[in-house]
């Protein structure tokens, strides 16, 4: 593939989702993290990226109009009409009954213009710009899909799943954990593959990059960052309050 050097980029953010594993409450991506919704954390983090130009919000289905009062109300002052994220747009669309669906509707949504498109979860509040950055860069170098990975500490054992959670389940085999690899968002991808995974792919996966791989293209990583860990369980929570409250010990407000 040849490359795509100067092509503006989209990020879709898959906001839908209940949240269960965090626990009764609000949408997951509407409840806050030093105050402020965790999707506006997810938003700004796309943002921050001087490649990002439009960033679509996929809502609760019942949400949109809820999740645009919110990013009005944090977007910055004298931004662009109807955007307020300074270079970066924002349109919010709704969602659907899986972040597979939710997805494919943020794509339903995408402008012409976009050939390079991120998928970012806006339960993964704080990544860092050099990784949107990083994902970006190997796309336009002419990969059709990036993922950001980490090595894992633990020791991985595929079972055979329990017939009723909670019961033992036998181990039937010890992958090389060397080999493996935590994968986070943004995933970077050439628009026209993601279209195409999105419409050839129906049976529900964990991550866009593995409908990429099912095509048979290829996918590459590049290094992925702790702080973009997904809020998933409540220890998560705790763990994002303290990133943040780290960086603006170290930021100075
Ligand atoms: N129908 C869905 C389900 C998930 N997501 C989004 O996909 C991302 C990753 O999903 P996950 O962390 O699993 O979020 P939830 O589905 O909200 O969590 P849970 O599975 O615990 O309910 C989140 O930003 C979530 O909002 C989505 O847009 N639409
Ligand atoms: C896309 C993802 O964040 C990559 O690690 C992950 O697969 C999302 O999983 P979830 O169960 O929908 O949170």
């Amino acid at each position: 593939m040849g490359g795509r050097p100067g092509s503006p980029v989209a990020a879709v953010i898959p906001a839908a989702g209940r949240g269960v594993r965090l626990g009764p409450g609000i949408p997951k991506a509407l409840r806050t993290l030093g105050g402020t919704p965790m999707l506006v954390h997810a938003v700004r983090a796309m943002a921050a990226s001087r490649a990002v130009s439009l960033v679509i919000v996929v809502a609760p289905p019942d949400g949109t109009a809820e999740v645009k009062s919110i990013l009005d109300a944090h977007a910055l002052p004298g931004g662009s009409p109807g955007g307020g994220w300074g270079r970066t747009d924002v349109l919010v669309v709704p969602g659907g009954e899986t972040r597979q669906e939710s997805v494919r509707l943020g794509l339903d949504a995408l402008p012409p213009g976009y050939e390079i498109v991120l998928v970012h979860d806006a339960a993964r509040p704080l990544v860092p710009v050099d990784i949107v950055d990083a994902v970006v860069e190997a796309v336009r170098d002419g990969a059709a899909a990036v993922v950001p990975a980490l090595p894992l500490a633990d020791t991985v054992k595929q079972v055979e799943p329990a017939p009723v959670a909670g019961r033992p389940e036998p181990v039937v085999a010890t992958p090389d954990r060397s080999r493996l690899r935590a994968v986070q968002t943004p995933q970077g991808f050439d628009r026209a593959t993601l279209i195409r995974a999105h419409e050839t792919i129906t049976d529900d996966v964990t991550d866009d990059a593995s409908m990429v791989e099912r095509l048979g293209e290829r996918v590459v990583t590049v290094p992925g960052h702790e702080e973009a860990f997904k809020v998933t369980r409540p220890l998560d929570l705790i763990l994002a309050e303290a990133v943040l409250a780290r960086r603006r010990l170290n930021d100075g407000f």
